[in-house]
């Protein structure tokens, strides 16, 4: 079986596209990381509140589930998830690891480097070659269990790491399922279409956790360059720390504020195509701040590798040519922004 790392094998990267900064020795910011103007006005986190959000939060333990989910999908690709059951000691736990990760020495994280045709490991964001400039981030990524880049890190102590991120996968695993079965039956989908379209055994899902230190000079640095995620879903647990932005049309880029235990769900170019473009993946970034070392956990889920994706068939004009999730993932690894405009009919 394919796996979701081999459909990235196609496409290497280059050594200066997977080493990040060693952001500990860098007292400013560097010409390499230093982007001409990062930050055109964004509403600040503060005018935003649970009563007036930037965007929907749905309660899931409230009613009218799918009209509400299917309405965020439809008018902003994003929502935030209050209510989902996953406990606040899983979600501090896992950012403690995270934390406990992105600490080690330079030299020791180096060891658990993402090799260049691979998905998994220690390295900076895959689209970086997209751009002219470097981002301010350093990410690493883990399909199914860690343990042996694990290994690399704490030759020793890698149990903690591995129990912790695998529970949070299982979690993430059977939030996203239930999440999906919503988007989908408010795309008009019925029990059996969803039995036979998502078999719960078979999925393509990843973790990623991202770390941007705090930066010297925030307003010309970017964390995460803008895109949208490549999947169906993405679960992200961005703690308390803002910096998550999403474009909006007409209005340009909208804060995603924290909200206390909160998960931000948003929509990928899997369900974009899967929707016909009615639920369209969101573009989105992360910026960095001078104070606090952001840190969030990236959860992506979608059909197997070796599956075809197409538009839903009940839903009228098809706007786009089925093709293999593994073909779609490479796609986006040559093209970036341009896959899916490459594969509209
Ligand atoms: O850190 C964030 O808020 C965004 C992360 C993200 O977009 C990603 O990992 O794809
Ligand atoms: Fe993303």
């Amino acid at each position: 079986m394919t796996t979701l790392s081999e459909a990235y094998k196609d496409t290497p990267l280059n050594l200066q596209h997977i080493v990040p900064l060693d952001f500990e020795s860098i007292q400013e910011l560097p010409d390499s990381h230093a982007w001409s103007s990062s930050n055109e006005f964004t509403l600040p986190c503060s005018q935003t509140d649970e009563k007036s959000p930037s965007v929907p939060i749905v309660d899931l333990k409230g009613t009218n589930l799918v009209e509400k989910i299917g309405h965020a999908c439809e008018n902003y690709g994003v929502f935030q998830i209050i209510n989902h059951g996953v406990s606040s000691k899983l979600l501090n736990e896992v950012e403690y690891q995270a934390r406990r990760l992105f600490a080690l020495p330079a030299h020791q994280k180096l060891k658990a480097l993402r090799s260049p045709g691979g998905a998994t490991g220690y390295g900076i964001a895959r689209i970086s070659p997209f751009f002219p400039k470097f981002m301010w981030h350093e990410g690493f990524n883990m399909m199914g269990s860690p343990v042996d880049h694990a290994r690399e890190l704490w030759p020793i102590d890698y149990d903690n790491f591995c129990d912790v991120m695998e529970e949070y996968q299982k979690k993430m695993k059977s939030l996203v399922y239930q999440l999906l079965l919503l988007v989908l039956e408010s795309l008009g989908a019925s029990q059996e279409d969803m039995e036979s379209l998502f078999p719960t055994y078979e999925s393509a899902e990843s973790l990623q956790l991202n770390s941007y230190p705090s930066c010297p000079d925030p307003s010309r640095a970017i964390g995460l360059a803008p895109h949208t995620d490549s999947l169906f879903l993405t679960i992200l647990n961005q703690s308390d720390t803002n910096g998550l932005q999403i474009f909006r049309d007409g209005i340009g880029w909208v804060p995603v504020c924290p909200v206390n235990d909160a998960l931000v769900v948003n929509i990928g170019d899997l369900l974009h195509i899967f929707s016909n473009g009615r639920f369209p993946s969101v573009y989105h970034r992360a910026i960095v701040n001078e104070t606090k070392h952001r840190i969030s956990m990236a959860y992506f889920y979608g059909p197997p590798p070796e599956s075809e994706i197409a538009p839903f068939a009940k839903l009228p004009l098809r706007k786009y040519r089925s093709l293999k999730v593994k073909e779609y993932i490479g796609i986006k690894a040559k093209h970036l922004d341009k896959a899916l405009s490459l594969i509209r009919l």
